[in-house]
C-alpha cells in the first residue's frame, strides 16, 4: 500500500507533473520523466552518464562546453590530472617541448609562446615581442620581499635597469615589492628574461593575486628554489586568429544554441529557468547505472600559513587522477616486461598504497606513442572489471603511467599454476573478462589485445582487463579497416585477413580466452587445437578439453570463437549468460536447458518448418505462444538436460563429441498438452539441412556466403532469390523448403552484389585516391606509390616469454595512422589507417628482423570460412595440422631470420 502511495505521488522534477509510468528516473535524489530527463543545453536525453551544476542537468559534451577546459594542444577535454601554463590547460602528456620532444614536469622551466608554442627552459629563445607565459626558478633567497609598497632597492649589477623594470612588473601583480638580489641570479635560470609589465601568476605553483604578503614573504625565503609563473604581454599582443582561449565561451552565448531550461509542460515555448529543487532524503533508489559526475573542483584557495605545493598539477584540482613527482613514490620489484617497457611496483611515500610503475625501456616514437595511447584510453575508464589509472609520473622528459596494482598475476599464469580451479570459479573469471570489455565497448573502445596475459587477478579472486596500449577508441558504428595490431593466437580471423571489423574482434578473443580458461590450456596453436581458416578446432577440443566441462560454457566459447563476426554474440549477451551460468554452478546445480539453447541458437536463422508440423522455436518463450493442437512446438533439448547424466549400464557410453549427436528430445505440442518426443538425431532438430551449392557459376558474395547455410529455408526460396542471395542453391533444396514453384526459371537478380562499387572503392588501392593525405603519406614513406604493408613481429624479450615473439603492432612507418589511433577524435584527421601493401620483389631486401611483410591473400571460399560443427556431418576433408610456425606463417605475420621460435625451427 506504502509502495503505491509513494509512487502515485511522484512528481517530475522537470516539468512537475505526476510521474504515471513505470518507468522513471531516480537520480540526485528526485524523479523524472524518462523523457524528461535530457540535457538542459541540447536538449538530448541523458544516458548513464550526466553532470549536474546549480541544478542543471548537463550531457558530457555540453557541460565540457560550458565550464570544461580543453587541451591547448590537442584540442580535446581535459578531464583528469592538468597542466597549467597560466589560463592554459594541458594534458600532462601533450605538455612537451615543440623543439627537443622532451615532456616537461610541473617544476621544469618552460616558455609558452603565443598560447601555442611550447619550449623547455634549454630550447626557450623566445624574444621580447611575443606573449609568453614563462615559469622560471630563481636560486634561494635572490628573490626578496619588502613589506613597504613601492619601496624598490636595486643592487648594482648589469642588469639592474632589467631588473628594476621587473620589479615594478611583480609589485603591480603581488601588491608587494621583490628585491631582486641580481649578483646572486644565473642567467640560466631564465629571471634576467623578466621585462617591465610581466605579471606573475604564480608563486611556488600557487596563484599569486590576492596572496596576503607573509605568505610571498614565506616562499621566498624558503631553503630551495623559488618557481615563479611569469606572463610577458607585449604591447600589442598579436593574437592569432581563429586562436582558442582556453575555457570555451559558454554554450549559452553563442547564437543559435538551444537553451533548453526545464520547462512545465504545456508551457509555452519561452520556457523558464528553474533550479531543481533538493530533497533532503531521497524518495527512491537512485538507478543502479546512473553514475554523477562531479564538477570540477575550483582553484583551491591557499590556507593561511600552509605551504603552497610546488606542483602546479597538484595545485589546481583534488582529482582522483593524480600527476606524481619521482620523489613522491618509492621503487619495487620488477613485475614484468612487456614490448615495450617494463612494469615496476611502487608505493607512495605518503600513503603506502601499491601501484604500479609502467616504464618505457625504448625511448623511439612507437614506444612513447603507445604508452600515450593506454594513458589516453586509462584514463577516462572506471569499471570493477578493468585496471584502475592512479596517474602519471615524469622523469628526465619521459611520461610514465601509475595503475593500480593487482597482485594475483595475470589469468595466464593462475591457469598455468596446478592449483584447483572449479567450473564455478572458471565461470566467474570468464565472466569478469566479459563485464570489463562489455565495459569498454559501451565507451566504444576496442582493446584488440585481449589476451589471458592482459588480464590481471585480483588477491581476492576478481579479474580486471588491462593493457590498453593497442585500445582504440571507434566512433560511429560499422566495420572499419583498421590496423592490424595484437597477438596472433588471440586475434581474430578477420584481422588476421586484413579485413575491415569492428568490436567481434574482442568477442573472438575473448572466446580464445575462454578456450584457455576451459580447458587450462595455452592459446599457442601447438596445444589449443585451431583450424587453418584461424577458426577453433571444435571437435578436437571437445574430445581433448571438455570432459567435465558444462556444455553451456564450450558452446559459449565456439559461439564467441565463430568465423562470421555477426554471429558472434556482444558482450552485452555473453556477461548476463555467463552470470546466469555462475549462479548455477556456484550452487552446484545443473545449468538450465534454455541457457545451452539460447547459447546454440545465438545468430542462427530460423531453421525451416518441418513438413511433419513440427516447428521449433528459439527459446521457452515461444512455448506459451504455440499455435493449437496439431502443430509442435519447437523447443530442442540435448538428451544431456532431460535423460539423467549417466547414461544406463546397457547405453554405449558416448564421447562429449558424439554426445551432440546423440537421440535427444523435442517438445511437441499435442492435443491434450505438451508431448515430449524422443528424436534419434537430435542435430536434425539444432540444425536445418544443409544447403548444396549447385555450381561453380554461384554468385554468392564471399562476405554473405559466412552467414548462409541453415536459416533461410523458412523463409520462401523466391524470396531470398528476389534478394540475389540464394542462387547458387540447388533447386531440388529449394523445393523441399516450399515456395520455389512461384518463380519462374531463370530470373536473375539485379541487385546480386549490391555493395560491390562500394567494395570497389573501399579497396586498398582506390581507397587512396580518396584519403590525399594518407595517399601521399604512404607514397612518401613507400617512394613506390604506397603498395606496402609493414608489419612488425616483435622478438621474444625472453626465452621465457614466447607470446612476445608474434605481437603484432604497427610499424614505426606508420607513425601517422598509429597517431589517428592514439587520438582518433582529433578533429579534421582521417581515422582509417592506411593499409600498405609490400611488393614482393622487395620483401627480401626490406625485412630486417623485426618487420614481416604481408600481401594481400584471397578471400578464402565460403565453404573454407564455415566452422566446423559439431552437430554436423563429419568433415570429409581432414584438418591440415596447425601447429605455431605455420599459424603464423599463414596469417603473413612472418618473423625475419634468427628470431623468434618460429624462425629457430626452421
Ligand atoms: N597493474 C599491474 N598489476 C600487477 N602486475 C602487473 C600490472 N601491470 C603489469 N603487470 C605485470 O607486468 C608485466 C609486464 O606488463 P606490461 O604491461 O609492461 O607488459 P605486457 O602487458 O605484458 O606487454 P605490452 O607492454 O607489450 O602490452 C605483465 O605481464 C604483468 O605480469
Amino acid at each position: 500500500m506504502e509502495g503505491s502511495h509513494a509512487k502515485e505521488t511522484l512528481n517530475c522534477a522537470s516539468c512537475l507533473n505526476t510521474i504515471a509510468d513505470d518507468e522513471y528516473v531516480s537520480a540526485l535524489g528526485q524523479d523524472w520523466h524518462k523523457e524528461c530527463f535530457r540535457c538542459s543545453d541540447c536538449d538530448a536525453p541523458l544516458g548513464a552518464w550526466y553532470l549536474e551544476t546549480d541544478g542543471m542537468l548537463f550531457c558530457r559534451r555540453d557541460y565540457w562546453a560550458r565550464f570544461g577546459d580543453s587541451c591547448q594542444r590537442c584540442r580535446q577535454l581535459v578531464s583528469g590530472p592538468v597542466m597549467a601554463a597560466g589560463e592554459h590547460r594541458f594534458h600532462p602528456e601533450c605538455f612537451a617541448c615543440d623543439a627537443c620532444g622532451a615532456h616537461l614536469d610541473d617544476t621544469e622551466p618552460y616558455a609558452l609562446v603565443d598560447r601555442c608554442r611550447l619550449y623547455c627552459g634549454a630550447c626557450d629563445d623566445s624574444g621580447a615581442d611575443a606573449h609568453t607565459i614563462r615559469l622560471l626558478r630563481a636560486p634561494p633567497h635572490a628573490l626578496q620581499l619588502r613589506a613597504a609598497p613601492g619601496a624598490l632597492l636595486v643592487h648594482r649589477g648589469r642588469c639592474a635597469d632589467k631588473l628594476r623594470g621587473a620589479a615594478r612588473a611583480l609589485l603591480r601583480a603581488v601588491r608587494a615589492c621583490l628585491l631582486l638580489a641580481c649578483r646572486r641570479i644565473d642567467p640560466a635560470c631564465g629571471a634576467l628574461a623578466l621585462c617591465a609589465g610581466d605579471r606573475v601568476l604564480e608563486v611556488d605553483g600557487a596563484p599569486a593575486a590576492g596572496r596576503p604578503p607573509p605568505d610571498v614573504q614565506r616562499a621566498l625565503a624558503g631553503a630551495g628554489p623559488v618557481q615563479l609563473t611569469v606572463e610577458h604581454t607585449p604591447d600589442t599582443v598579436t593574437v592569432r586568429p581563429g586562436a582558442p582561449s582556453a575555457r570555451p565561451a559558454a554554450a549559452a552565448q553563442e547564437p543559435g544554441r538551444r537553451e533548453r531550461l526545464f520547462k512545465r509542460k504545456g508551457a509555452d515555448g519561452g520556457g523558464k529557468a528553474r533550479p531543481l529543487k533538493r530533497r533532503q532524503a531521497p524518495r527512491s533508489p537512485p538507478l543502479a547505472d546512473k553514475e554523477r559526475s562531479s564538477s570540477l573542483p575550483r582553484l583551491p584557495d591557499c590556507a593561511a600559513g600552509e605551504e603552497p605545493a610546488l606542483s602546479r598539477a597538484r595545485s589546481l584540482r583534488a582529482a582522483p587522477h593524480e600527476a606524481f613527482r619521482a620523489a613522491d613514490l618509492v621503487q619495487g620489484e620488477l613485475l614484468g616486461t612487456g614490448f615495450f617497457g617494463q612494469a615496476y611496483k611502487v608505493t607512495v611515500r605518503a600513503t603506502g598504497e601499491e601501484m604500479v610503475l609502467k616504464q618505457l625501456f625504448r625511448a623511439d616514437a612507437a614506444a612513447q606513442r603507445s604508452l600515450l595511447r593506454e594513458v589516453g584510453v586509462l584514463r577516462s575508464l572506471r569499471h570493477r572489471c578493468v585496471l584502475r589509472f592512479c596517474g602519471v609520473l615524469y622523469r628526465e622528459g619521459r611520461l610514465h603511467l601509475l595503475t593500480e596494482y593487482v597482485a594475483g598475476g595475470t589469468l595466464h599464469a593462475l591457469l598455468r599454476a596446478g592449483a584447483p580451479l572449479g567450473w564455478a570459479r572458471r565461470a566467474r573469471l570468464a565472466r569478469d573478462v566479459a563485464a570489463g570489455v562489455r565495459y569498454l565497448h559501451a565507451r566504444r573502445v576496442l582493446h584488440r589485445d585481449l589476451n589471458s596475459h592482459n588480464c590481471l587477478v585480483r588477491a581476492g579472486g576478481g579479474l580486471v582487463v588491462a593493457d590498453f596500449g593497442l585500445a582504440r577508441v571507434v566512433r560511429g558504428g560499422g566495420r572499419r579497416r583498421y590496423t592490424v595490431v595484437g597477438n596472433p593466437y588471440w586475434m581474430a580471423p578477420e584481422m588476421m585477413r586484413g579485413g575491415a571489423y569492428d568490436e567481434k574482434v574482442d568477442v573472438f578473443s575473448f572466446g580464445i580466452v575462454l578456450c584457455e580458461i576451459i580447458g587450462r590450456v595455452s592459446a599457442d596453436p601447438d596445444e589449443l587445437p585451431r583450424r587453418a581458416d584461424f577458426g577453433l578446432n571444435e571437435r578436437a577440443f571437445v574430445d581433448r578439453f571438455c570432459a567435465a566441462c558444462p556444455e553451456p560454457l564450450y558452446r559459449l566459447a565456439f559461439r564467441a570463437c565463430d568465423l562470421d563476426p555477426d554471429a558472434r554474440p556482444p558482450f552485452e549477451v555473453i556477461e548476463p549468460w555467463l552470470q546466469a551460468l555462475v549462479l548455477h554452478l556456484a550452487r552446484a546445480q545443473e545449468p538450465p536447458p534454455a541457457l545451452l539453447a539460447h547459447i546454440l541458437q545465438y545468430g542462427r536463422r530460423q531453421p525451416a518448418p518441418p513438413p511433419a508440423g513440427v516447428v521449433k522455436s528459439q527459446s521457452n518463450a515461444a512455448l506459451g505462444a504455440a499455435p493449437a493442437a496439431g502443430r509442435a512446438l519447437g523447443k530442442c533439448v540435448s538428451a544431456s538436460h532431460l535423460a539423467p547424466r549417466r547414461a544406463p549400464a546397457a547405453a554405449p557410453r558416448l564421447s562429449r563429441s558424439t554426445h551432440a549427436l546423440a537421440p535427444g528430445y523435442i517438445l511437441r505440442a499435442g492435443a491434450g498438452g505438451i508431448d515430449i518426443t524422443r528424436v534419434d538425431d537430435i542435430s536434425e532438430w539444432l540444425e536445418p539441412a544443409p544447403l548444396r551449392r549447385s555450381s561453380p557459376a554461384a554468385r554468392l558474395d564471399a562476405s554473405d556466403s559466412s552467414s548462409d547455410g541453415d536459416a533461410d529455408c523458412a523463409a520462401p526460396f523466391a524470396d531470398a532469390l528476389r534478394r540475389g542471395r540464394r542462387a547458387g542453391y540447388d533447386l531440388v533444396d529449394a523445393e523441399a523448403a516450399g515456395g520455389v514453384g512461384d518463380v519462374p526459371e531463370g530470373v536473375e537478380p539485379k541487385t546480386e552484389k549490391p555493395n560491390f562499387f562500394a567494395k570497389k572503392l573501399l579497396s586498398p588501392k582506390l581507397s587512396r585516391l580518396f584519403r590525399a593525405s594518407a595517399g601521399r603519406r604512404a607514397a612518401a614513406a613507400d617512394g613506390d606509390g604506397g603498395e606496402r604493408s609493414r608489419f612488425f613481429v616483435g622478438r621474444p624479450t625472453a626465452p621465457a616469454a614466447p607470446r612476445s615473439a608474434y605481437r603484432v603492432r604497427p610499424a614505426d612507418d606508420d607513425a601517422a595512422d598509429a597517431d589517428g589511433d592514439a587520438r582518433p577524435t582529433r578533429a579534421g584527421q582521417s581515422l582509417t589507417p592506411t593499409f600498405r601493401r609490400r611488393l614482393p620483389a622487395e620483401r627480401a631486401a626490406g625485412a630486417d628482423v623485426r618487420h614481416s611483410c604481408r600481401e594481400r591473400r584471397p578471400e578464402p571460399r565460403a565453404a573454407e570460412q564455415k566452422p566446423l560443427e559439431l552437430g554436423a556431418e563429419p568433415a570429409k576433408k581432414r584438418e591440415p595440422a596447425i601447429s605455431r610456425s605455420n599459424y603464423v606463417k599463414m596469417a603473413n605475420l612472418r618473423i625475419g631470420p634468427g628470431r623468434g621460435p618460429a624462425a629457430a625451427r626452421s
